[in-house]
This record gives structure tokens, sequence and C-alpha cells, in this order.
């Protein structure tokens, strides 16, 4: 069995195979100078002797097992690295797995390629193939509910099923009035017309709204769009065991959009427990008598992507920056009103829209754009005196949403959806722009 040591799996590996690992008083945490002293390794092959890792370790290895060939030090750790090719051993004492150790992907691509002797046969086309195979196998010919939120989890999720078992799938979309500009639009008919899924769009904006009538508080807010969303949702379901199931094929199944870091994060259980527990809409009952396909529970954000690309899921939501599921409802500082939809929807369209034309769209994580709806500041247009409501741009850069810096956008960019936004949405006189990280801050206002 070939393995790999990282950090404290290194120093494991020393105690087992009989090295010394010592309390040196040497710590090193953060970046650190290695020097690789053997490149024609099979880790290091063709690498730079001196390359920057990420550390954080107290103790550190001073003798290596027997037999190890010794590839690399840094300051604070005689040993930092080694191998036997024979017995298929390796380790690193650094992180290769973050971005910070420069040449981490080749340490790791290393150990896979040829310390273990792994061929790279993942392919976005072979995956979704297995995945559609496996999805197949497990639904039979029962019928399959999906509840589709426009968001890229749920669609490429949505896009296997509808490959594996055809219209045994009814995809279920519910606008609950918080979406942004074109979003229903884009489940509707993009996504449609790509896929060919049988969908119901559950009309809920009325019952929204009329729910969060007179709500300020944030925590409020979303307990609202919360237990909204989960009865629209009860109510779709019913309506799709009603109409489409029958006798022979219940609607039995329910897709989940679960990927990897999820399954992780949860503790890696199985069942109908485990209905996504991050839900930002709330959390599904576990009532609902589902059972759960979850066919993208081993890939990653990026293959999720990739496998999306492969069914032909429309670009627009296979790059869809992340949405927060109660959608608006949380950027709008103060009451929600169909009014203040209207006005956060089209200026949140136009920084859209010139975010896009400027090609920053892979850059930013995502651009949040907040209604202070509660503020009136003073302006002038025309020539005329106004107190209009202020804008907040929030773009940030972030790689995995935990932490997040804002975002450095041109001052052109700015100028443009600042410009557009207060001669196109009358309701705002003032755009202003959120340069706060997170921590402290968080990437939504609410
Ligand atoms: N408006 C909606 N209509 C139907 N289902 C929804 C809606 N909003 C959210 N969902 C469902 O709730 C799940 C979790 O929502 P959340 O906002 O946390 O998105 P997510 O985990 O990023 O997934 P996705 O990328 O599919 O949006 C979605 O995957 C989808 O199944």
């Amino acid at each position: 069995m070939p393995v790999f040591g990282m950090c404290y799996g290194f120093q494991a590996m020393v105690q087992a195979l009989g090295g010394t690992v010592a309390h040196t008083g040497l710590g090193e945490y953060g970046s650190t100078q290695a020097d690789v002293t053997d490149t024609g390794s099979t880790l290091f092959n063709g690498q730079p002797e001196s390359q920057s890792v990420w550390m954080s370790h107290g103790d550190s290895v001073t003798e290596a097992p027997d037999g190890m060939r010794v590839t690399a030090s840094t300051p604070g750790a005689p040993v930092a690295a080694f191998e036997d090719d024979d017995r298929r051993l390796y380790g690193v004492q650094w992180h290769p797995e973050v971005m910070h150790s420069t040449f981490g992907q080749r340490v790791l691509e290393n150990f896979l390629r040829k310390g273990a002797s792994l061929e790279s046969e993942w392919t976005a086309g072979n995956v979704a193939e297995e995945l559609v195979e496996q999805v197949r196998a497990q639904v039979g010919s029962d019928r399959v509910l999906c509840a589709l939120s426009g968001g890229v989890d749920s669609a490429v999720a949505a896009a296997i099923v509808q490959r594996a078992v055809g219209d045994q799938l009814t995809c279920v979309h519910v606008d609950h009035g918080l979406l942004r500009a074109g979003e229903r639009e884009q489940v509707e008919s993009d996504f449609v017309d790509a896929t060919g899924v049988d969908l119901i769009v559950y009309d809920a904006r009325e019952q929204f709204l009329s729910a969060l009538a007179g709500v300020t508080d944030p925590e409020t807010k979303r307990k609202i769009i919360g237990r909204e969303f989960i009865r629209a949702f009860e109510q779709a379901a019913r309506d799709v065991v009603e109409d489409r199931g029958d006798d022979e094929h219940p609607v039995r199944w329910l897709v989940q959009g679960t990927l990897y870091p999820d399954v992780v994060e949860s503790g890696g259980g199985e069942g109908a427990a485990n209905i996504k527990s991050h839900h930002n809409v709330g959390g599904l009952p576990d009532d609902l008598q589902f059972q759960l396909v979850e066919p993208l529970r081993s890939l990653f954000k990026d293959e999720v992507r990739q496998v999306g690309l492969e069914l032909d899921v429309p670009e627009a939501i296979v790059w869809r920056q992340p949405f927060p599921g109660p959608g608006l409802g949380i950027r709008i500082i103060g009451e929600v009103t169909a009014d203040r939809l209207d006005i956060l929807r089209r200026a949140d369209a136009i920084a859209r829209e010139e975010l896009t034309a400027a090609g920053l769209d892979r850059d930013i994580w995502q651009c949040p754009v907040v209604l202070l709806a509660d503020v009136r500041s003073v302006g002038v247009q025309g020539d005329g005196r106004t107190y209009g409501h202020p804008i907040v741009l929030r773009p940030v850069s972030s790689e995995d949403a935990m932490t997040a810096d804002w975002s450095r956008v041109p001052y052109d960019v700015l100028a443009t959806i600042s410009g557009r936004i207060t001669n196109e949405v009358r309701e705002v006189n003032r755009v202003v722009l959120d340069v706060t990280s997170k921590p402290p801050g968080t990437i939504e206002w609410e």
C-alpha cells in the first residue's frame, strides 16, 4: 500500500517506523523556505532546490527511520521530507495541499502518479457516465423529485438524474420572489431547453411577501424564509406525488446536490436524516418520506462544473457564483417589500452585467449588492434635492468562502456601475463600496 504522510501524518510515520520526533523548541508556522536536497527524487523530480512551503509544526523529525532517503530540510526541521521507493513510503513535514506551498500540487501528483502508479483516468466524460449509471441502478423505475434552485449543485445533480431516468424526474423550482433578475427564466427556459427536464415552477411570491411584511430583524427574516420555503416545497412535493406518481411508480426519491465537502463536514453519514444540514433555506423536514439520491457526493465544486459542462448544463448556470438560498431577502437591510425588491433587483442586475462585461466573473467569488432601505441620504439630481437609498457593493475574492478579501475591482468598472445604478435606478442616489475582509465582516450583510 503506497503511503504519503503530511505534517502530523509525516511524524506518525516516523514514530511507527522507528525514527525520532523530538521537541526541539524550533516550531515553524506559515510560509517557510525548504531546501530540496535531492531534486532527482520521486516527489521533487525536476523542481527547484529552494521552494516555499506552508508549515504548521511544533515538534520536528530529527532522525529519519532506517531505509528512508531524506530529500528536504528546513531551518526548523532537519528531516522535512523523505521517501523509500521500494516500500512506496513518502512524506513531507509541510502541507502540500495548500496553495502557499508553491510546488505542493506537483508533489501530490508525483506521489499519486509515480509513487502509487495511479493512471490519470478522471475525465468529466467518464465520471458523468458512471454517475448516470449509478443513479439508474439506484432508482429503477420509481419517480424522483428534485428541488432546483438555479445554482450549480442542484442543476448538475438534476442533469445527471435526468440523463439517467428521463421523465421519471420532476424538478420543482420555488419562486419565492427573492430571486434575482432573470433567474426564474434561466431555470424555466435555459435549463429545460438544455436538458428537457419536467419542471414545475411553484409561484410562492405572495406567500413569502406577506409572511415577511413588517419584519426587519435579520434572524427573524431568515427563519420566516426557511419556514415558508419548507411549506412551499412540501406543497409542491404533494402536488408532484399526486400528479406524477402512481401505485406502481411512487415518488420515492429526492435529489440532493450534496458535494464531497458537505459529506466531510457532516461526518459522512447515510440516509434521510442527513438531508443537507447546512441548507441555507432552512433544511427540508425529516418527515418528508423520501430516500436520497446524491450523485455529487464524491465530487468537489470544480469537478461538478466540469461534469455540468459535459452534460450541456447552460454555462450561465455552471459558472454561476454562489448565491444564498434566502436570496435578495437578506440583502435588503430593513423590511422586505415588493418595491424594495424591485429596486435591489435592478441595481443588482446592473452590477452583475458590468462585472461580467469587465471579465471579472471568475476572479470574484461573489458580489452581493445590498440595499440600505431604512437609510436615506441626501443627493442632488437635476435641479432638485433627493433623499434616496444607498446601495452597497460587496465584491469579495475567496477560495472557499471561509475567509474572503474584498476584491480590488478596477476604479473605472466601479465608476461605470455607480453611474449606471444612480442613473437607471431612480430610488438610489449613492453607491458605496464595502472594503472589509472576512473575518471580521461576513460576505453577506445579514
Ligand atoms: N428557490 C428554490 N427552489 C427550489 N429549490 C431550492 C431553491 N432554493 C434552494 N433550493 C434547494 O435547496 C438546496 C440548498 O440551497 P442553498 O441555497 O444552500 O444552495 P447550494 O447548496 O449552493 O446548492 P445550489 O448550488 O443547488 O443552489 C439547493 O441545492 C436546492 O435543492
